[in-house]
């Protein structure tokens, strides 16, 4: 319902407002910018500085000295932040040993992209799956992933990030819970300052499958993720998870996917006007990307419009493979 009756035609014509190029500009409602972006990098422990990754064009795993050199970029470039996800060869376990390694992967891709630029905000992927054998979020026992064992691994990866100088911590597993586990770990150990962003609403995707093969966890993937990942049939439900959330101690809170949920981040944006971050995942990357590069989307033109569409529905900012080429587009 408009909170007016607009003028009938043809005393309302509003064509007038999109003649041209100046006041279309002057009237927008919504705006996109550098700031509005944070660049998800995926790093690796393999040899190569950068390796492509076959299913997302354009991406590469980098190195820690690879990431470092991102952040500047990032930096350069306006863009605010960047969050990190791993691809690590070595032993897989049940448990995701390697998540708590003090000086893994992730601890010194932090410390190489402080070094760097530390100006740039630092998010960490407080999730499993990158280490575990099995290649799900949590803990397996007898074939199901168990809640409360897995919050006292995700608490202590959490604090192992937040020890190598993580500003962000994202728990990105869906377990009941662990926005409180992982807040009370950062309290007790002196990170009172440590942000959680939450991945408050994350729906088991399709369009998750390109980053699977990016981190390396869909050779070792076994079924699917419905037991904790939410059923993209429903949205109410992701007002409850991120009431949940927020009430458990998450500073800012994330849907994702992203285009196809842009509903829910209307709904959560609106409801509980708070940071409300959105994800444009691999697949859609991928998506976009192959229509590119066969002719048939306008790469520039796709981009933008992609990510303003996340911005007009209160997204306060995106994760976004597209990050430096958006931010480049937006004059930075
Ligand atoms: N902790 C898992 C995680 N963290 C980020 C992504 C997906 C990111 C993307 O697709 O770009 C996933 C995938 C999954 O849940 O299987
Ligand atoms: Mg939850």
């Amino acid at each position: 319902m408009l909170p007016f009756q607009p003028a009938p035609f043809p005393l309302a014509r509003p064509r007038r407002l999109r003649s041209s190029p100046w006041i279309r500009r002057l009237v927008a409602e919504t705006m996109l910018t550098p700031a509005d972006l944070i660049w998800p990098l995926i790093v690796h422990d393999g040899a190569e500085d950068r390796a492509p990754v076959a299913s997302m064009p354009g991406v590469f795993r980098l190195s820690p000295k690879a990431a470092a050199r991102a952040a500047v970029e990032a930096r350069d470039l306006g863009i605010p932040a960047v969050a990190l996800f791993p691809n690590v060869g070595g032993e897989k376990d049940n448990v995701g040993t390697g998540a708590t390694d003090p000086d893994g992967l992730i601890p010194d891709v932090i410390r190489a992209i402080k070094d760097a630029a530390p100006e740039i905000g630092v998010i960490t992927d407080v999730a499993l799956d990158c280490y575990t054998d099995h290649g799900h979020d949590g803990v397996m026992e007898d074939g199901r992933i168990v809640n409360d064992a897995t919050l006292e691994r995700l608490a202590e990866q959490a604090f192992i990030h937040a020890h190598a100088g993580a500003d962000v911590v994202a728990p990105s597993d869906m377990m009941d819970g662990r926005i409180q586990a992982v807040r009370e770990a950062l309290e007790a150990n002196g990170f009172q300052d440590t942000l959680i962003l939450a991945y408050a609403a994350k729906y088991a995707s399709c369009f998750y499958g390109p980053y699977r093969d990016a981190v390396g966890s869909s050779k070792s993937l076994t079924g699917d993720k419905k037991t904790y990942q939410m059923d993209y049939a429903n949205a109410d439900e992701a007002l409850k998870e991120v009431a949940m959330d927020l009430s458990e101690g998450a500073d800012a809170v994330m849907v994702k996917p992203g285009t196809p949920y842009l509903d829910v981040v209307r709904r959560v944006s609106e409801t509980f006007r708070v940071p409300t971050f959105a994800y444009q995942v691999s697949g859609e990357y991928a998506m976009m990307r192959a229509s590119i590069a066969n002719g048939w989307l306008d790469e520039d033109r796709a981009i933008l419009e992609t990510l303003h569409g996340f911005k007009r529905a209160g997204a306060a900012g995106v994760l976004t493979y597209f990050a430096p080429q958006a931010a480049r587009l937006l004059g930075a």
